[in-house]
């Protein structure tokens, strides 16, 4: 059997069901609400796996699923080198969202990531210590910031309300995920003007370690086929 890791709740799962419907391959959760399993019709030799969004990058590169549906930024951050372990087979059109660095609303001064860089030089003659940046994403701030010239920083580890490091005072400025920029307006902060970090959404991809028998390649062609799409690799 060919496996399609899904995220297992939430408007990514939804999306995800609602994108495969439309192309004619059922997805569906079977059993009791809280059952992670799944259900597939419209296509022969494919197993829905269900799977928090966190963890399909890293299933994907260990050849436990042949694809799986996740958020580019994920496979990005969760992966070193992640075009050496999966390819993309189609960006999904939803689950948009901007990983964005973000400062306080009152540093009037700081608009661009050079004037954060001056700041940062700046904040540690000051204070000792070097400016903390908060986020989840190490390895894609850390990559963008390194890209980007700026040196004098230090990452802290937030999991979750990133956003609210900065008044509970262990961070300086933060980098995450932004869709509307309700949280970020609401938590007094500002997006540094200029590309994001990376521009994310839902995406398909394809493990390139998954053992496949010769039955399960027949099939993923005739799903490729169902789905209209065609695999560079
Ligand atoms: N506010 C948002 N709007 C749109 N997409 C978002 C938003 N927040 C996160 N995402 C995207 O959703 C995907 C899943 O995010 P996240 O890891 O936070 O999921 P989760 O629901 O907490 O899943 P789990 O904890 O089960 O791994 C990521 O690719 C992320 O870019
Ligand atoms: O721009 P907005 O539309 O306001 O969305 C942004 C928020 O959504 C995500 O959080 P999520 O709800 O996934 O929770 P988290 O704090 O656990 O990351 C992200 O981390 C932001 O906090």
């Amino acid at each position: 059997m060919i496996k399609l890791g899904v995220p297992s709740k939430g408007r990514l799962m939804e999306k995800t069901f609602d994108w495969f419907g439309q192309r004619g391959v059922t997805l569906s959760r079977s059993g009791a609400e809280r059952e992670y399993a799944g259900q597939v019709e419209g296509v022969e030799g494919l197993e829905l796996v269900l799977l928090s969004a966190g963890e399909i990058p890293r299933e994907l590169a260990a050849g436990r699923i042949n694809l799986g549906v996740t958020g580019s930024d994920l496979v990005r951050e969760k992966l070193a080198n992640w075009d050496t372990h999966v390819s993309e087979l189609a960006l999904l059109g939803f689950g948009h969202a901007d990983l964005i660095i973000a400062v306080p609303d009152v540093w009037v001064d700081v608009e661009t990531l050079d004037d954060l860089d001056a700041v940062a030089a700046q904040f540690r003659a000051d204070h000792g210590h070097r400016l903390r940046i908060a986020t989840k994403y190490h390895r894609l701030v850390r990559e963008h910031l390194r890209d980007t010239g700026v040196a004098d920083y230090q990452l802290v580890d937030s999991q979750g309300a990133t956003e609210g490091t900065v008044k509970n005072e262990t961070a300086e400025a933060v980098a995450d995920i932004t869709s509307t920029g309700e949280t970020l307006r609401a938590n007094h902060l500002r997006v540094l003007s200029g590309e994001p970090v990376h521009r994310s959404q839902a995406t398909l991809f394809r493990s390139l370690s998954a053992p496949m028998t010769k039955e399960d390649r027949t099939n993923l062609a005739q799903l490729m086929d169902v789905l209209g799409l065609q695999d560079a690799r």
